[in-house]
């Protein structure tokens, strides 16, 4: 039996793909798929996202002239697909390993991703850019940009489509509309698609292959027909997106290659120039059953086996981080019913979905809609409430004016609740939680904690809960906790008071989050070479514990800081207070931060090495400062400030 090449061994790349016969792409379609499920089995990673756009992947490619027609993906967690097709074939198993493909669109990476992304909602605001810097260049060429339903939320979104609509681009939208987010999507904008959707069926074949059937006779019917079918959008449908200027297409089936490809087609060489926007139905997990069945579960999975769907997850030794959070918040809420509690789309992610079982009425989603859910906090705090916005560093980016001018200007009590601060490892650069002690500790007004521990994390949140002065944020990093016992009634701290965990008086390490560990880490190493070495846990970035850190400047000759990011943070506070006191005759200062570079995804204990943030080289510092010249053999994987 002579055993047929599978089509996905004939194409690398969109070139090759364009050289096959229309009715070779649902071969296509199936071994593409088959792959993303496999490659994700070894890697780990977002599933259920590429799974729902492989067909819409094999259609854009084959019918667009990528890369110089511009694709670009929102979020970029759906691209395995596209990854595949753009000659990275080969290397899909490196998928968000150390050294290998990022799990995201990235420039640096390959010319067909034209746009890096991570963060959501970026793709209309960047493509259209694209294409009007091509008509300034007097280009014909397409850009494409291909956003979520759950992305549809953000302000950027509507920013984007409010100048894109008042203008003649080429820009084609795709809106891939999979009725879920990471959790199901909620929102007036996700209802009104819903609503879309029921209010008319798909573009029916017989309408498409009617539309075909005229679609080159002669150009007066060519015209006609293009007429007939942008008339159609017009009167049955995406009012909302009409109303801003674009041409609604839709709604398409996105598994069905038969409708996707002469409707992409007509669009690709209709004589409007746009914006269109084509709004195109898919079921996130398509096509692999547990995916299918539990879309929220195979959004991001561990390594697992095809056969089953079971997630291969490392057994955990203490509990999350997230979870200490959501399980605190919820029993200080249950004394406390001014506590209310936001999430910007990512409830499982932050723990509030434990705080909304039991309070579900004091929980809000707001979508993607990081900037809102600040401002809308600062609302909440207005009227006397205690509202803990939970949102991960990286994405807490977003919302910096509002975190500025809502909430700090006006002094009101918002608790920033920072999860995933510091390295996260498979996600590499984008969703780094590096930034947030540099651009909080700037502001007047605003407390910062970062917690050492899981038993920190429960005292740093009740302290939160009893922080009624201004606003005041606390961080943690992903994953689990160190394995200590979880107070049952946590006890607020004292603001602006931390710690000495080991006492010492040669050399003394200050650390400012959860490096506590790898700080006592050290501490062993240079006593064990008889340098005697004091930790301390700052627990404040603002307000410094003064005190503290002149107590420690005092005592030792070496003083190092340690923090899990960049700088600007809590070194350079503390090494401001050192000068501007006059504490650094005699003492040798080491500030320990994130290299000035982002860093790839990485295992994060790899790129707290390569930061030279762990154990070994905080005593490489503290050697260094004492003149004892020490080559420990990770020295040169190391990055250096
Ligand atoms: C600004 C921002 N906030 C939150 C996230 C986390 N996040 C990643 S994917 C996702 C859901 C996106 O839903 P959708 O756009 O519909 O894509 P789908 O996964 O359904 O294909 C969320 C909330 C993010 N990447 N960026
Ligand atoms: C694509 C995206 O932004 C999220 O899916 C993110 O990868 C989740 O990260 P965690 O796994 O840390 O929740
Ligand atoms: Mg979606």
């Amino acid at each position: 039996m002579k055993l047929e090449t599978p089509v996905l061994d004939l194409v690398n790349s969109p070139e090759e793909l364009r050289k096959l016969d229309e009715n070779q792409l649902h071969a296509l379609v199936d071994d593409l798929r088959a792959e993303t499920i496999h490659a994700v089995s070894h890697t780990g990673g977002h599933l259920g996202a590429g799974l729902g756009v492989v067909e819409l992947t094999v259609a854009l490619h084959y019918l667009f002239d990528t890369p110089q027609d511009r694709l670009i993906w929102d979020v970029g967690h759906q691209c395995y697909p596209h990854k595949i097709l753009t000659e990275r074939r080969d290397r899909i198993r490196t998928l968000r390993q150390g050294g290998g493909l990022s799990g995201f669109t990235k420039r640096a990476e390959s010319k067909y991703d034209a746009f890096g992304a991570g963060h959501s909602s970026t793709s209309i605001s960047a493509g259209l850019g694209m294409a009007v810097g091509k008509s300034l260049d007097g280009e014909h060429g397409n850009v494409i940009a291909v956003i979520g339903d759950g992305s549809m939320s953000a302000g950027m979104a509507y920013e984007a489509m409010n100048n894109a609509g008042a203008m003649n681009s080429r820009l084609i939208v795709i809106l891939n509309d999979n009725d879920m987010s990471i959790a199901p999507p909620v929102g007036a904008m996700s209802a009104y698609l819903s609503k879309l959707l029921s209010s008319k069926s798909y573009l029916s074949l017989r309408e498409v292959a009617k539309k075909i059937a005229h679609k080159f006779p002669d150009p007066m019917e060519k015209a006609a027909a293009r007429a007939e079918e942008f008339a159609r959008g017009m009167m049955t449908g995406g009012t909302l997106f009409e109303e801003m200027g674009f041409y609604y297409v839709g709604p398409i089936d996105g598994h069905n290659l038969d409708h996707l490809l002469p409707v992409l087609r007509n669009v690709r060489d209709g004589e409007e120039r746009g914006p269109f926007l084509v709004h195109v139905v898919t079921q996130k997990g398509k096509g692999y059953a547990p995916a299918e069945e539990a879309a929220d579960k195979y959004h991001g999975v561990s390594k697992f086996d095809v056969v089953t769907g079971t997630q291969h997850k490392a057994k955990a030794n203490a509990p999350s981080y997230t979870a200490i959070f959501g399980e605190t918040l919820t029993k200080l809420a249950d004394e406390d019913d001014k506590i209310v509690a936001i999430t910007a789309a990512m409830p499982s992610g932050t723990g509030l979905n434990i705080f909304e079982k039991r309070h579900p009425d004091r929980t809000f989603d707001v979508a993607i809609a990081e900037q809102h859910a600040v401002t809308f906090a600062a609302g909440l705090a207005c009227e006397s409430y205690r509202p803990f916005v939970a949102i991960y560093s990286t994405f807490l980016q977003r919302a910096y004016d509002q975190i500025v001018h809502d909430v700090a200007i006006q002094n009101l009590p918002v608790r920033f609740a920072i999860d995933r601060a510091g390295f996260v490892g498979a996600d590499g650069a984008t969703h780094c939680g590096a930034f947030d002690i540099a651009y909080l500790c700037c502001l007047p007004n605003m407390v910062v904690m970062a917690a050492s521990d899981e038993a920190e994390l429960a005292r740093m949140t009740a302290t939160a809960a009893h922080h009624d002065q201004g606003p005041i944020a606390f961080r943690y990093p992903r994953g689990e906790g160190v394995g200590v016992d979880i107070p049952e009634k946590p006890e607020p701290l004292e603001i602006g008071k931390g710690r000495i965990v080991r006492d010492g008086n040669t050399v003394a390490i200050l650390s400012f989050g959860a490096r506590l560990q790898e700080s006592l880490k050290a501490a062993e190493e240079l006593s064990a070479r008889g340098i005697s070495t004091t930790v301390a846990d700052a627990r404040f970035a603002k307000p410094l514990d003064e005190d503290l850190i002149r107590e420690l400047a005092e005592r030792h000759d070496v003083l190092i800081t340690i923090e899990e990011g960049s700088i600007g943070g809590f070194g350079a506070l503390v090494t401001d207070f050192l000068v501007k006191n006059d504490l650094t005759q005699g003492l040798k200062v080491r500030p320990l931060y994130m290299p000035d570079m982002f860093l790839d995804h990485d295992k994060p204990d790899v790129q707290y090495a390569k930061a030279s943030l762990d154990a070994a080289a905080i005593c490489d510092a503290a050697l260094q400062a004492l003149g004892i010249e020490q080559a420990l053999d990770t020295k040169d994987k190391r990055i250096r400030n």
